[in-house]
């Protein structure tokens, strides 16, 4: 094997994964992470990655970067980015992606989203030396687990929360082929975890190992704990409030990571499709928008997880003041809603998973309705989808990147299309 070669290298641009790009001589294109555009940098060059050694002439762009973990921790990959550069990139790369697929329009300001403001975090457990359990972030393109301590990142209750969710991770920790991770979220009764990654072969979790993990549930205070969506401890039901109403998410649920970058999602898509009497909420997961779409005319939300809609639906039997919410379980790649169950829905609201709902965007098209409103977590397919409502007759008329997942290179985007 040989060493990698030590070269001195010119930054001139960032890829979509959020590295530095060079280019060596004959063309080939050398990404080295934690770097930024402007800067020179010593790297070890091994193929076409770089790993970064020394930055040799800094970008005045460059801030000190908020984590202790910073570099060795998988999770950010921008943290050393001055915030209006680092939006301005966002919003660009977004701009980028529309443009692909032949589209511009007016791509808005990205809005922001503060440090400790993110309420879904899925941290992994490892044995490390002298069987101390191990809690934290995979590295950068690794399997090897970074402990943290401090995540600037995360809502301050779920950093506090670190030292005890070591002791609950412990005792799934008990089978030598278990690769627990837990997927915590802040709820308005406190921290909901559900554990994944557990052997399962030997009969799972054993009765010492479960009694155990309610111990150290109860000692963290957690509101529940959760393995493959079998309840091993509940204190309290946890509960999410989607505008007036309270809803109690199913063990895994989906919740969008951050509940002032939800608020803001939502206040666009309602001001996008205000005045309309009847929506459709298409992918609703446990309806984060129909709740605020409902507020001022009925709603039709389809999603193809069952344990969701029933969320939803025992949500809206205890909400007040609402107009009438019709949920669905529906899959919506095989069996998107056709313009003809369409008829009558004045607006509707789309905001499928990272692969997009192309099959579901087509039948908008064809549908008669006038304003259609876009979230995606993933702007290429976003880009896709909005292509084909717009050789449907719509227009793009604006878009606005949400930077729900800060320090990453991804972006989260509200379209809103009209005819
Ligand atoms: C990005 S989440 C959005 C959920 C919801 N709008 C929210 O903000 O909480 C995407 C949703 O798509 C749903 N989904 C995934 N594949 C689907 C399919 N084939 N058909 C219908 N829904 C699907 C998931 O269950 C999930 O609720």
């Amino acid at each position: 094997m040989t060493a990698p070669d030590l070269e001195d290298l010119e930054i001139t641009d960032l890829g979509a994964q959020g590295d530095g790009l060079a280019i060596m001589q004959g063309g080939v294109r050398i990404h080295v992470p934690l770097t930024l555009p402007g800067e020179r940098v010593l790297a070890q060059v091994e193929g076409d990655r770089g790993q970064l050694v020394e930055v040799l002439r800094p970008s005045p762009d460059r801030q000190t970067p908020a984590s202790p973990h910073y570099g060795e921790c998988g999770g950010c990959s921008l943290q050393h980015w001055a915030s209006g550069p680092y939006l301005q990139w966002k919003t660009d790369r977004v701009r980028h992606l529309l443009a692909r697929e032949g589209i511009e329009t007016e791509v808005r300001p990205a809005i922001p989203c503060r440090p400790g403001s993110r309420r879904r975090l899925g941290l992994h457990a490892r044995r490390g030396q002298n069987g101390r359990v191990l809690l934290g972030f995979k590295a950068r393109r690794s399997w090897r687990l970074v402990e943290v301590e401090r995540c600037p990142v995360a809502l301050r209750q779920i950093e506090a929360a670190f030292p005890a969710l070591r002791e609950v991770a412990a005792p799934f920790l008990e089978h030598p082929k278990s690769a627990p991770t837990l997927h915590v979220t802040w709820t308005e009764t406190g921290l909901d975890v559900e554990v994944t990654g557990v052997e399962r072969k030997s009969g799972g979790l054993s009765r010492d190992g479960r009694v155990r993990a309610a111990a150290a549930a109860a000692a963290a205070d957690l509101a529940r704990l959760t393995l493959g969506g079998e309840a091993l401890y509940q204190a309290r039901e946890p509960v999410v409030r989607f505008g007036q109403a309270l809803v109690a998410p199913p063990p895994g649920a989906f919740l969008q990571a951050v509940e002032a970058a939800e608020t803001a999602m939502a206040e666009l898509a309602v001001q996008a499709l205000k005045g309309c009497g009847r929506t459709a909420d298409l992918f609703c997961g446990m309806g984060a928008f129909a709740f605020r779409l409902a507020e001022t005319g009925q709603v039709l939300a389809a999603d193809s997880w069952a344990p969701g809609i029933a969320a939803l639906e025992r949500g809206a039997a205890h909400a007040s003041g609402l107009k009438p919410i019709r949920a669905m379980t529906r899959d919506l790649f095989r069996e998107p809603l056709s313009a003809f169950e369409l008829k009558g829905v004045d607006g509707a609201l789309f905001d499928p998973p990272r692969a997009g709902g192309l099959a579901q965007a087509m039948e908008l098209g064809k549908s008669d309705i006038p304003t259609v409103v876009g979230i995606s977590c993933n702007p290429s397919t976003f880009a896709r989808d909005a292509r084909a409502l717009i050789e449907a007759g719509f227009r793009l008329d604006e878009v606005t990147p949400v930077d729900q997942f800060l320090w990453s290179a991804h972006v989260e985007v509200v379209g809103v299309f009209r005819r």
